[in-house]
């Protein structure tokens, strides 16, 4: 049957798929974030410095630069659901390298491998999110999917208590993310065939242009996108680095045992979690897309030298567990959400109205993949800083540096917010800072 005779699908075979995918993504993203709570036994049980553990987060955005290079060829090729469970089995190859690895370059090997499987798994999903979702609650779809990654981010960092017992060593934990990443590839799987029967039955739409990088037009952006690609670099190579090391960090640098470290890192992703989508949802109805981005950048800005340089404050009970946290750490980290909520949630959909549709897929993926260089760069130079400084326990002074690295950068993300904003507001603006993208009328 033509699938333009059979009917969209219906909500409830909808939110299966959508809840499908996204346990791939948790598991994604648990994967990726399950190194953050075992750097202190990497350093003390396989000698790794912290130059070594910024060379892991490196090597998983080099390999994602080299997929991100032959583009969606694999998803065009073979069908996105047949690319998510292949990804995801890549997913699940690369955490069992890590966990099992005896020595520095098979943990590099094993990071790598991640950065081939995960970053177009991303890409995946966001095509077949797209498909069973265009035009019905898109946005509220690819926010629910970004809520429930960042759980699998948060549960990696809730894993030093509620699996307190498997870090005696840095295996166990890893051997868990294993486990955690292989439930993914079965949700991939269960994906796959929830997709096989709803063939034939529902109009599923062409499959949509993959997000291919287009070198050869990224002359023809205006200048606010490049300020939102800008800002985007700094922002993401500011964030995932801190939380690279920000457990190792509340441990050695405050004193923190590993479990109150890990509940306050997850204040991040858990408050991105609950204030994406609302922000999203504001945004929408409010406009004022470079203001709220700037504004975002100027709260980031004191963060880092807060946690650097002010008292810890009074020890505070963290509801729902045993854990205290000191007060000044915890309202940094907790702004840092807000934040880290803010940003994205305005960030990528603004692009949507800067850039024309045919040119959506090519304007994400250069997005991507200047990303993926900033992050790239970033935990080499903190963890070269680190070593350089003689972070450590005795030497918490040591870690100024790298925060003064996270600082700069966020300076930098407020100069290209800001002038995001100017353009905006001149004549040359794209709607930015009206609710529906739209000026209004004068
Ligand atoms: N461990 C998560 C890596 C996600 C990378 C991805 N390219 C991305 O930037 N996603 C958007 C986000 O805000 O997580």
């Amino acid at each position: 049957m033509h699938t333009a005779t059979l009917p969209r699908p219906t909500p409830a075979w909808r939110w299966a798929a959508l809840v499908l995918a996204s346990l791939a993504m948790f598991g994604n993203y648990y994967a990726y974030d399950a190194l953050n709570p075992v750097v202190d036994l990497l350093r003390e049980q396989q000698g790794l410095d912290y130059r070594e553990v910024g060379m892991l987060s490196t090597a998983y955005n080099i390999a994602a630069l080299l997929v991100l290079l032959t583009g969606g060829w694999v998803i065009d090729r073979f069908g996105a659901r047949r690319a998510i469970v292949a990804f995801a089995a890549v997913c699940v190859l690369a955490a069992a390298v890590t966990a099992a690895a005896p020595n520095f370059p098979t943990l590099l090997s094993g990071r790598f491998l991640l950065g081939l499987g995960a970053e177009p798994l991303i890409v995946a999903v966001t095509v077949v999110l797209a498909r069973w979702f265009k035009g019905k609650e898109l946005s509220f779809a690819f926010g629910l999917n970004l809520s429930i990654s960042r759980l699998g981010s948060a549960a990696t960092d809730w894993s030093p208590s509620f699996a307190a017992p498997l870090y005696s060593n840095w295996h166990d934990p890893l051997w868990l993310a294993t486990g955690v990443m292989s439930a993914g590839l079965g949700a991939a799987v269960l994906y796959f065939a929830l997709e096989r029967r709803a063939e034939g039955r529902f109009d599923l739409g062409a499959a949509g242009e993959t997000d291919r990088l287009d070198l050869r037009g990224l002359y023809r952006f205006s200048p606010s996108y490049w300020y939102i690609v800008a800002l985007c670099v700094v922002f993401y190579s500011t964030v995932f680095p801190f939380r690279s090391f920000a457990i190792d960090y509340f441990q050695q640098a405050h004193g923190l045992s590993r479990e109150a470290a890990g509940m306050l890192s997850s204040l991040l992703p858990v408050a991105a979690i609950v204030a994406t989508p609302l922000f999203g949802l504001w945004v929408d109805r409010v406009g004022r897309r470079s203001l709220f981005m700037a504004i975002g950048s100027l709260a980031m800005l004191p963060l880092f030298l807060v946690v650097t340089y002010l008292p810890p404050g009074p020890a505070v009970p963290l509801p729902f567990s045993e854990v205290e946290l000191p007060l000044t750490l915890f309202l940094a980290v907790l702004v840092f959400g807000g934040v880290f909520s803010l940003i994205p949630a305005v960030m990528w959909p603004a692009v949507a109205y800067i850039v024309e549709e045919r040119r959506l897929g090519s304007a994400y993926a250069l997005m991507t993949f200047c990303q993926q260089i900033g992050w790239a760069i970033v935990p080499l130079a903190v963890g070269t800083l680190n070593e350089h400084f003689l972070a450590g326990p005795e030497n918490p002074a040591g870690y100024a540096p790298g925060m003064w690295f996270y600082t700069a950068l966020s300076a930098l993300g407020l100069v290209f917010a800001w002038k995001l904003w100017q353009a905006e507001r001149g004549p040359g603006g794209h709607g930015l800072e009206y609710p529906g993208g739209a000026r209004p009328p004068a």
